[in-house]
């Protein structure tokens, strides 16, 4: 931190999340800046910091870490390399903002845990930014109040234009159908206890080797059941829709987003092109919130906990993709630092 209180945050992987972080800390967050970016691409950081007063670009995330203008750190790297940045990061007691996944696997994410109640302090938000989204922050805090009674089923549907090259069955369920595990542990606030994956025919649009759609059932602690639809090449644009069933009633959120318009054409709204786009919003109420929390010594949001259970719920359904079972969720006891 500056004398002004300003937080120094060096931002480590600099792609398509990471360069989008970097503008949103640079132009729309109050009280922190750029101090470093890192990424394994030297020119790629080299141009981003010749762009930002005060920015030094790094190679190293362990030399940003140990840059004396660096008070917090921001992971936008691939998953596989966010353990050691984290456990680097603990050594030296620094406040982290985490892309999501925390780890690719629930092991390496249990390692993680450790290391922070080693601690003994929380220091970790997980970047779940769906918590941060203005319908899903509504849809929480009336189920929290009992609005439509208790709830029974959550009903979700994640599509994605298309994606990128490489994607894999696994990583349909480590790194898109995260959002919703985390949601669904979130909005219900109960564990996921076990995971089933169906294959409904599959899209043409998919890359070889890939089955999507996929119909992902999870069920949670108290015995509610909980779909989502996964289709990550639907051609059109990008749709986030949740609808919660309750004793009294049921809700809805995604599917009404925008301007809803009558013309010469027709009648409807847009739907937006990427997740870039649809949270806009809620990856800056993100930032902004853990630099808020950062700047008064607190730590809130998402924690190594929600990370952990997400990645072992993740594991579960990779499992349930390989052998069509049902596959039961394996978890470790719940650590007093995140009760
Ligand atoms: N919250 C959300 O909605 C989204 C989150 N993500 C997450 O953000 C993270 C980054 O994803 P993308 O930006 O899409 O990937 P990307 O591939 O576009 O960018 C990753 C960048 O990290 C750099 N890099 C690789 N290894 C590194 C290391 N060891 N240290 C420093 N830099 C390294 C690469 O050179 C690249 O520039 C992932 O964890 C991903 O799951 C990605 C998309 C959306
Ligand atoms: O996190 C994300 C991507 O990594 C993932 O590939 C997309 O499916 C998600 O919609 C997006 O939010």
């Amino acid at each position: 931190m500056t004398q002004h209180g300003t937080l120094g945050v060096a931002v480590i992987g600099t792609g398509r999340m990471g360069s989008d972080h970097v503008r949103r800390i640079d132009d729309v967050i109050s009280g922190a800046r750029v101090a470093a970016v890192v990424d394994i691409d030297a020119a790629r950081v080299k141009a981003i910091a010749d762009g930002i007063e005060g920015c030094t670009p790094y190679t190293d995330p362990v030399a940003a870490m140990d840059d004396p203008a660096v008070g917090a750190v921001l992971i936008a790297s691939p998953g596989p390399a966010h353990e050691a940045t984290l456990l680097a990061a603990f050594e030296r007691d620094l406040p982290v903002l985490c892309e999501k996944p925390l780890t690719p696997d629930a092991e390496s994410a249990l390692r993680v845990l450790r290391a922070e109640e080693k601690l003994g302090h929380r220091r970790v938000q997980v970047g779940f930014m769906r918590r941060y989204d203005a319908d899903y922050m509504k849809l929480k805090d009336r189920l929290d109040q009992g609005a439509y009674g208790r709830p029974l089923m959550l009903h979700n549907k994640h599509r994605n234009p298309n994606c990128p090259p490489g994607f894999t069955n696994a990583m349909m369920i480590n790194d898109s159908a995260v959002h919703e595990i985390d949601v669904t542990r979130w909005l219900l606030d109960e564990e996921i206890t076990s995971v089933r994956v169906l294959f409904p025919k599959p899209t043409d649009k998919a890359p070889e080797g890939l089955s999507d759609p996929q119909l992902i059932l999870f069920e949670t602690a108290s015995g509610r059941i909980v779909d989502t639809e996964l289709f990550v090449n639907c051609g059109f644009g990008y749709q986030v829709m949740c609808e919660a069933v309750c004793t009294d009633g049921t809700a809805r959120i995604g599917d009404n987003h925008g301007v809803f318009a009558n013309t010469a054409t027709g009648w409807g709204g847009t739907i937006d092109p990427g997740f870039e786009d649809r949270f806009a919003d809620a990856y800056d109420r993100q930032v902004q919130r853990w630099v808020d929390a950062t700047r008064r010594g607190e730590v809130e949001g998402p924690s190594v906990w929600d990370g952990y259970a997400a990645a072992a719920v993740c594991e579960a359904g990779v499992r349930a993709q390989e052998t069509g079972e049902r596959v039961t969720v394996e978890l470790a006891e719940r650590p007093a630092l995140y009760r």
